[in-house]
């Protein structure tokens, strides 16, 4: 190509002025969130169905399927449905018969639904990796409606194979079924995200002076994972020190004061360390008299942080001595956590919008 032709092609019709640019038309985009799952109910049937499917996760469970699945089917689906329907039952939604997982992932999508009201071209829904609505279905309604764009939101802070991971791939799962798939975008992990750590500050501060409450110790208790994860390369431990850490700046406490610990250990392998029964436990008998947890891994409030540690670890903390306990809610759907989850949807839309 000749210089001649270049200057010819740039030069703009009116002298010195850019020529606008056409807007792109206004596709449908949709916004999915997707929290972990969720049993229909509390009998052994839908709670073996819900354990089933769960531990059934080659992102979960990475031992061999012809050792994992004998077991699995044989003990763990024998025993584990009716325990853990029984902890399930200590916290379910009477009124509307579902989990408070279920609960919270609906409200956090109809806040959400009322936050994007201002774009007309956005659509928000909901799924759950393991149990309903799932993903595969909830993909294909929104598809149904005309989206031709999908960010998907997988409800994790803290990047982890287990969590993140296995969303995303159960997504690309069911549009690989697609002859025609929508333009597709992940939200990446938020762990030091200052929205996010800013939430999660303000959210302690007010539950502490709204109850009265000054915890001589307070945990950050993560779900863990098995520490050979971690070796493997499974970023999620780092990152849950990342955002201990940057709470304790934001805060002005010390490493004393505010500790991480990590809960819910499943199985015979190490988990990831100090764990939070544990230094509960450890705690009270030292002669602390007063804590106070919170689970800055866990988007909503669910089994693992009402009954676990809501109730369990304040039972375990009282047991070996100790006399304050105090639980601080997730973010949920409140305006904190609505803000934060707003905040990172608006960044994956643009340009979409
Ligand atoms: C068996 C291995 C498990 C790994 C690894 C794991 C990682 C992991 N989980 C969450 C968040 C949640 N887990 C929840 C429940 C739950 N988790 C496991 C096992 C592993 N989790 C089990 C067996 C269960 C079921 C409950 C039980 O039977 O005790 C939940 C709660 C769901 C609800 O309330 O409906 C959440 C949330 C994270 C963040 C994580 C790794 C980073
Ligand atoms: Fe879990
Ligand atoms: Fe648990």
């Amino acid at each position: 190509m000749t210089q001649g032709t270049v200057s010819a092609i740039s030069a703009s019709p009116v002298s010195g002025a850019e020529a606008p640019l056409a807007e792109s038309p206004k596709r449908k985009t949709a916004v999915l969130l997707v929290n972990l799952g969720t049993p229909d109910g509390t009998d052994y049937w839908p709670m073996r169905r819900y354990l089933s499917e769960f531990l059934s996760d080659r992102r979960v469970i990475e031992w061999p399927v012809a050792i994992w699945q004998p077991i699995l089917q044989g003990i763990v689906l024998s025993t584990r449905p009716k325990k853990s329907g029984a902890a399930y039952e200590s916290v379910w939604n009477k009124e509307r018969n579902e989990s408070p997982l279920r609960t919270f992932t609906r409200e956090q999508g109809e806040k959400l639904a009322e936050l994007l009201a201002d774009e007309p071209n956005v659509i928000v829904d909901w799924a759950m990796r393991y149990g309903n609505p799932s993903i595969e279905e909830v993909t294909s309604r929104l598809l149904a409606q005309g989206c031709e764009q999908i960010v998907m939101f997988p409800l994790y802070p803290q990047y982890s194979a287990t969590t993140t991971a296995t969303v995303n791939d159960k997504f690309f799962e069911a549009l690989m079924k697609l002859r025609y798939q929508p333009a597709s975008r992940t939200v990446p992990d938020y762990h030091n995200e200052p929205v996010y750590i800013d939430a999660l500050a303000t959210s302690i501060e007010r539950h502490l002076a709204a109850t009265g409450s000054n915890p001589e110790i307070v945990i950050a208790s993560y779900h863990g994972i098995p520490q050979s994860y971690a070796k493997k390369g499974d970023p999620y431990p780092k990152q849950c020190l990342e955002t201990t850490r940057l709470l304790r700046e934001r805060l002005g406490w010390d490493e004393k004061k505010l500790i991480t610990c990590f809960q819910s250990r499943f199985g015979p392998e190490e988990w990831l360390q100090p764990y939070t029964d544990k230094t509960v436990e450890k705690l009270g008998k030292e002669g602390v008299k007063s804590i106070a947890v919170f689970n800055p891994g866990f988007v909503a409030d669910c089994l693992e942080t009402l009954e676990e540690i809501a109730v369990e670890a304040g039972h375990i903390f009282k047991e070996a001595g100790g006399e304050h306990f105090t639980h601080i809610p997730c973010l949920n759907a409140s305006d904190l956590g609505m803000k934060v989850i707003e905040t990172m949807v608006r960044r994956e839309l643009q340009g979409w919008i």
